[in-house]
């Protein structure tokens, strides 16, 4: 597969200018109690942050949050900042936030290309604009001829591929991703998350990424946390060791 997906989908679809995601005392709050310590992180473009900790310690609410699709069970506090732009109380399709999950959730009733138009903005003008932006991008994936298939019909690494795809033709301002290697083998896995960093990079994009394996982490280039480093109830002045790598 080819290194490059940015600077070849035209149509206002080239690397962005460098975006930067701020998270200040983030806390999220369930039956009244802290799931983790106030976290406060800044992610620069092109930088992949990794966001580790046990099960249960709250990274997909967190990822949930960022994207503005947080269950009203939560009490979230706290500021979470893009581009100098306070997200709080923006509905999910303008906070232009990008999330990538481990089922990789392809629409089964579209075509491979039908779920990657799905994903291009209304800026994207008229039925051969938009195919030709599509099948750009499936070239740039080593996916070139894939369009009409039906995405059950695709390998592991093919789907995956397909969707971090389709969330990047969207053209988000940061990206997030939970556990997207997770069902991918050794191998691939590897491969898959050398191409995906290397677009986050390319773009500019601020990345959150959620996994459980270190050898992720270890290829990161941004921050480390470890949500289940410290304590709840840590008062927000006292988090010194709760990231535990920085960028
Ligand atoms: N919609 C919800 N309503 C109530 N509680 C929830 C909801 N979603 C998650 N939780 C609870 O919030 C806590 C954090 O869950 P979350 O899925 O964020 O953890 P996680 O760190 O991503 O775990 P894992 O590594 O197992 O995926 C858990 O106790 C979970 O049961």
């Amino acid at each position: 597969m080819r290194a490059g997906l940015g600077a070849g989908l035209g149509a206002g679809l080239g690397p962005d200018a460098e975006h930067r995601l701020e998270l200040d005392r983030v806390t999220l709050k369930l039956g009244g109690r802290n799931l983790f310590a106030p976290l406060s992180l800044t992610i620069r473009g092109g930088r992949v942050a990794v966001l580790m900790g046990p099960s249960g310690s709250g990274k997909s609410s967190l990822l949930a949050h960022l994207c503005g699709t947080l269950d009203p069970a939560f009490d979230a506090a706290g500021r979470v900042v893009l581009d100098g732009a306070d997200l709080a109380g923006l509905p999910p399709e303008r906070r232009r936030v990008g999330i990538l999950f481990q089922d990789d959730l392809l629409f089964p009733h579209m075509s491979v290309a039908e779920n990657l138009a799905f994903g291009l903005p209304p800026a994207v003008w008229g039925r051969a604009g938009r195919r030709a932006v599509v099948e750009r991008a499936l070239e740039e994936a080593d996916l070139a001829g894939f369009g009409g298939r039906d995405p059950a019909t695709l390998s592991g690494g093919q789907r995956a591929r397909v969707a971090l795809l389709r969330t990047l033709l969207a053209e988000p301002a940061a990206l997030l991703l939970d556990e997207p290697f997770g069902k991918l083998d050794a191998a691939l896995r590897g491969r898959f998350r050398a191409w995906v960093f290397d677009h986050a990079r390319r773009r500019g994009l601020p990345t959150l990424l959620v996994t459980h394996d270190p050898a992720d982490a270890e290829e990161a280039d941004g921050p480390v946390v470890d949500l289940g480093a410290a304590e709840p109830d840590t008062p927000t002045t006292r988090i010194s060791g709760y990231v535990v790598k920085r960028a």
